[in-house]
């Protein structure tokens, strides 16, 4: 079986991609990326000055997947557009890196999306507006009017290929009005889900919370959230334009989780706290239990089965 995957005109060897805020915030995380079997690969998610993030401890990993509070810790934009920008020139041949951006507010995000407009940047941008881990700052995406304001103002003016970040829905009146909102703009993709936020989780021994940050409360990823994440690939991919992709995000730790995502219509795949738990090794593992199944299944490549979820 073969995995090779086309993503908004481009050729992937594979669906796999590391989720922005995992092994991405330094160029030596980024280019250990870069040198794996992951078939692309996204940068942190960055803002226009650095940022220092939460106080430690700030991420902790549980048996069934992890909690994190980091704050949106990054180098600063331009570190990250300077990063990209050389991949380019290093390698011509190769898909540029994502870049992911998660303004502050609606001014800085209109700023750095200009920056990437009027750059060389060849790349895809993923556009977060999902973070639940900023004190003070409420998730973007569960402000619909927000949403669409800012949606409105990007696409006056930018013109390269963008997604964007969705935190989890789990209501189907969000999905529909999520979606009606989305469907109004040439998005190359949506990318479901980022973690679910502000979960809290104890440690019985000490009785205490596990991350300093929120009194302990941050967003869990891992096998907690497949189910949520495979919902909403599902959700959005039944209910948006054909021309928008669906990224799936969440829970992916196996070949059959990953099997599970593109069943629901994802293109893309990205890992999150299995890279962070096993580092990108976690690649060569997942494509391997990927063709095995597929193998199994008797599929020859992913387009046989993508989308294909059967009702009862
Ligand atoms: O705390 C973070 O840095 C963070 N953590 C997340 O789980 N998702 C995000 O989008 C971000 Cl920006």
């Amino acid at each position: 079986a073969s995995l090779r995957t086309e993503f908004l005109g481009r050729q992937y060897e594979n669906p796999f991609m590391n989720a922005s805020g995992v092994h991405c915030l330094t160029i030596d995380e980024l280019e250990e990326l870069s040198n794996s079997k992951a078939g692309a690969f996204i940068t942190k998610s960055s803002t226009e000055v650095e940022r220092e993030g939460n106080p430690e401890p700030r991420y902790y990993s549980t048996p069934l997947g992890s909690i994190n509070s980091m704050g949106l810790p990054n180098r600063g934009f331009k570190y990250y557009l300077d990063y990209v920008l050389d991949y380019q020139d290093k390698h011509p041949a190769a898909n540029t890196p994502f870049f992911s951006v998660a303004g502050m507010s609606i001014d800085e995000n209109l700023k750095l999306l200009r920056a990437i407009q009027d750059s060389a940047f060849d790349g895809v941008t993923e556009l977060n507006l999902s973070c639940p881990n900023v004190p003070g700052k409420p998730q973007l995406a569960y402000d619909f009017e927000v949403t669409e304001e800012l949606l409105s103002k990007v696409f006056s003016f930018f013109k390269k290929p963008l997604g964007v970040k969705l935190p989890p829905y789990f209501d189907f009146a969000h999905f529909d009005t999520a979606a009606s909102i989305l469907n109004k703009f040439p998005l190359a993709y949506v990318n479901c889900i980022n973690s679910v936020g502000n979960g809290l989780y104890v440690d019985l021994e000490t009785e205490s919370v596990v991350i300093k940050p929120k009194n302990g409360f941050g967003g869990i990823g891992g096998e907690y959230v497949k189910p949520t994440a495979l919902a909403n690939v599902r959700g959005f991919y039944t209910r948006l334009n054909s021309s928008i992709k669906i990224i799936g995000t969440g829970g992916i730790r196996t070949g059959q989780d990953a099997f599970e995502h593109l069943l629901c219509g994802a293109t893309m795949l990205q890992v999150g706290t299995e890279l962070y738990e096993e580092g990108v090794s976690v690649f060569e593992r997942l494509l391997h239990e990927l063709e095995d199944i597929m193998n199994k299944k008797g599929y020859t490549s992913i387009d046989e089965f993508r989308g294909k979820l059967s009702s009862l």
